[in-house]
């Protein structure tokens, strides 16, 4: 479970003075593929997590410890704004790291990876990222599928289904750690995953107003 392991809300503000480092995570993918309810299946499970939100985006912030460092991530979600296929440079201004999710049951979601990931590399050239094959709930099998986006692109795949839970911590943990090797300028972390991802054995287990601009850089600056 996301809490126990030191991520509360509880002494969020205390953390907020004693935290070692801060990362930023987004999160990429087109409308309805789930990237909410993963959020909320991860940072939910357990206590309630610290939300603004607005019509298009949400920042949730989470506290952990890695390593008896106390560190704080903010997750960025959007909605609304993945059906023009394209998000606000903004989105992607000092992001750590990116979670990028496609529905298994919508091909056209696994298809668009490509304008996504096209995107991502356009403004945040070297950050890690996770390919998340979602909803695998609906159908088990797909998980012996070959995507061979995320091979292609030497990305690693994750399966997950934010509606039964398989694989959510995994992910989210994992996420925070590559975010915070990039910080740290190692590439540590990210060949253990793609190593572990080779002998992958599954566990049971995206134009913004201006109103929407000046939250983007009360965001930034918050970050800053
Ligand atoms: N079966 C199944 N349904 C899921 C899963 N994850 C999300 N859904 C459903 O998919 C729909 C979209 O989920 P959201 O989390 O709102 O998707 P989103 O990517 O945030 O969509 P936007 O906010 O529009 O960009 C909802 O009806 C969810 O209940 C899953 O793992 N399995
Ligand atoms: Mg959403």
């Amino acid at each position: 479970m996301a809490g126990d392991d030191g991520g509360s809300l509880f002494d969020f503000d205390q953390a907020t003075y004693d935290a070692d480092e801060k990362v930023k995570i987004i999160c990429l993918g087109d409308s309805a593929v789930g990237k909410s309810k993963l959020m909320e299946r991860f940072l939910m499970d357990g206590y309630r997590p610290q939300q603004l939100s607005t019509y298009a985006l949400t920042l949730y912030k989470y506290s952990t410890t890695i390593d008896g460092k106390t560190v704080l991530v903010d997750f960025w979600d959007t909605a609304g704004q993945e059906r023009f296929q394209s998000m606000h440079p903004s989105y992607y201004h000092k992001a750590h790291a990116c979670i990028m999710v496609f529905d298994v049951q919508r091909k056209i979601t696994y298809k668009n990876l490509t304008n996504w990931y096209r995107e991502l590399r356009e403004y945040r050239p070297e950050i890690p990222c996770i390919v998340v094959a979602n909803k695998i709930d609906a159908d088990m099998k797909v998980t012996q599928r070959n995507f061979n986006f995320a091979k292609k692109q030497g990305l690693p795949l994750y399966y997950v289904s934010a509606a039964d839970g398989t694989n959510v911590v995994k992910l989210f943990k994992d996420a925070i750690k590559l975010a915070m090797s990039y910080k740290q300028n190692s590439s540590d972390f990210m060949d253990e995953v793609l190593q572990e991802l080779e002998n992958f054995e599954l566990e049971k287990k995206e134009g913004t107003s201006d109103k929407e601009d000046d939250l983007l850089q009360e965001m930034d600056q918050q970050l800053a």
